[in-house]
């Protein structure tokens, strides 16, 4: 991206010398920010948690495709314009069934975002708890059309529909300009591909992008999309939404859907699950080595889930309210009995809530006069993060923090006292001082935590890295 003005930063160069901080870009210092509506982000967050990886027996998987020809789901549960809840479609409780169990009366007055309509089972307790409304991605249903059972539970749905004071739609809204073309960019200038670049100076990391977007390209859309749009009216119809079909309207969602599929692809192509990327842990005493029993070391969550994680927080980088940086953090949680992650809480930074466009100052630490800088305003993500959260930090739990950013001083004290036991960062800033803000806790907490990791096993925070090492071999080119 070309860079001009006095708020300019410096490109990052071939061999990583100068660094981008951060997940965003400069193109929101001309005030125009491409930023993600409220509702695409809750529509994106329910494919993306429609994928989540699960631990599934054989024997799960069967039950899942074969018996029920049911399509696993994710869903987003929204309270108050706050995420209360990320669910998706287990090996026996579907993500509508779990958001009950986990929720039970708070899902009154909520809205649910569903990656694909749910079944007349999940559909009557829903509304049955009082939720205000639901939105599903349109294309097969939970029940897939090419089941026997999908007329009836598209009859029984329309029925629970016409009958409930639930508000039941499709939501989706076209992207701002620009949008699509300003997440590639800033998944080009992420930390990540700075080290792939610092690692072999010769990889063409725009060719690798592209290919990665490509790739994570086909794969959403052939989950995703509908191949023609003949199907794709045959898909409306069957669920009662021949109204879609009718055009121009059914131009315009599949133009909709496919440009939220292009950005879902581009986030996920700024955080690649390699096997020689990943996660490492911060033991900096024992620098980590290729080969058997020295790869990646992702903590309590496999490698995969948590660059799954580490996707979600880039996805909510994209609503920051920081006209420079977007960061985006997500909490889960790993119950120490019986396994499986539940979500603590997610946030972005932003001004405080409530606040109006132009409010507060806006501007950098390049801003001699002081008062004029945005550092005393503004929410980190980890501090929206902890304050909207809806679920608790047990101590007997790990708890995780995905975060886009290397967390700064003001953040560190935060997570430390709120009970976080592993911090997951896809940014390597730390050390860093401008004087508003300074990120020099978050390496201190890691040499303590090297330290005192054979005194103090466990009792000390653990961070890991995304991408500390590159191992040369088949990045871009397997
Ligand atoms: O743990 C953190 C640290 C920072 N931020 C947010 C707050 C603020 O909105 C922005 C500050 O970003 P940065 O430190 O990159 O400062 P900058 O002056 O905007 O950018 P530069 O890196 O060019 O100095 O990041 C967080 O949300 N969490």
């Amino acid at each position: 991206m070309e860079e001009s003005g006095p708020r300019s930063r410096t490109k990052p160069d071939r061999a990583g010398t100068a660094r981008e901080r951060g997940v965003q870009t400069d193109s929101r210092g001309q005030g125009q920010a491409p930023r993600l509506s409220k509702g695409n982000l809750f529509t994106l967050l329910s494919l993306w948690m429609e994928i989540f990886p699960q631990d599934q027996t054989e024997g799960d998987q069967c039950y899942n495709v074969c018996v029920s020809q049911i399509n696993p789901v994710g869903l987003v549960v929204v309270k108050d314009g706050k995420v209360l809840g990320l669910h998706s479609s287990g090996s026996e409780l579907h993500a509508g069934q779990a958001a009950i169990l986990e929720h039970r009366a708070k899902l009154s007055h909520s809205s649910l975002y569903f990656s694909r309509r749910p079944c007349a089972t999940c559909l009557k307790m829903i509304i049955n708890a009082g939720v205000s409304q639901i939105c599903f991605w349109p294309s097969d249903p939970e029940v897939s059309i090419i089941s026997e059972e999908a007329a009836l539970d598209a009859l029984a749905s329309d029925k629970l529909k016409s009958n409930s004071r639930a508000h039941i739609c499709v939501p989706l809204q076209p992207l701002m300009p620009g949008l699509a073309q300003f997440v590639t960019e800033t998944s080009r200038n992420g930390d990540f591909m700075e080290k792939v670049a610092e690692d072999d100076p010769e990889v063409d990391l725009d060719l690798g992008l592209l290919s990665e977007q490509l790739r994570a390209l086909a794969s959403l859309s052939s989950r995703f999309l509908v191949s023609s749009s003949e199907q794709h009216q045959q898909v409306l119809s069957r669920m009662n939404l021949e109204n879609f079909c009718v055009e121009p309207y059914f131009c315009g969602l599949r133009h909709n859907m496919e440009q939220l599929v292009q950005v879902l692809s581009a986030v996920v192509a700024g955080v690649p699950g390699y096997s020689n990327y990943g996660f490492y842990s911060s033991d900096t005493s024992a620098p980590p080595q290729s080969g058997p029993g020295h790869g990646p070391d992702p903590g309590p969550v496999s490698a995969e889930v948590a660059v799954h994680c580490m996707v979600q927080a880039r996805l909510l980088s994209y609503r920051t309210e920081d006209p420079k940086v977007g960061v985006g953090a997500v909490i889960w949680a790993k119950r120490s009995q019986m396994g499986g992650l539940y979500l603590v809480g997610c946030g972005f930074n932003a001004y405080p809530s409530g606040s109006h466009f132009n409010e507060f100052p806006q501007m950098d630490d390049k801003q001699e006069d002081r008062q004029r800088r945005k550092y005393r305003y503004i929410i980190h993500a980890e501090q929206n993060a902890l304050t909207f959260r809806t679920g608790e930090m047990r101590s007997c739990d790990a708890s995780l923090l995905f975060v886009t950013k290397c967390p700064c001083d003001e953040c560190v004290p935060l997570i430390r006292a709120a009970g976080v036991s592993h911090i997951y960062s896809s940014d390597l800033d730390q050390g860093r001082d401008k004087g508003d803000i300074s990120y020099r806790r978050f390496k201190h907490l890691i040499e303590t935590w090297a330290c005192g990791r054979s005194i103090a096993q466990g009792l000390q925070m653990e961070i890991s890295y995304l991408a500390i090492i590159w191992c040369r071999t088949s990045l871009f080119y397997a």
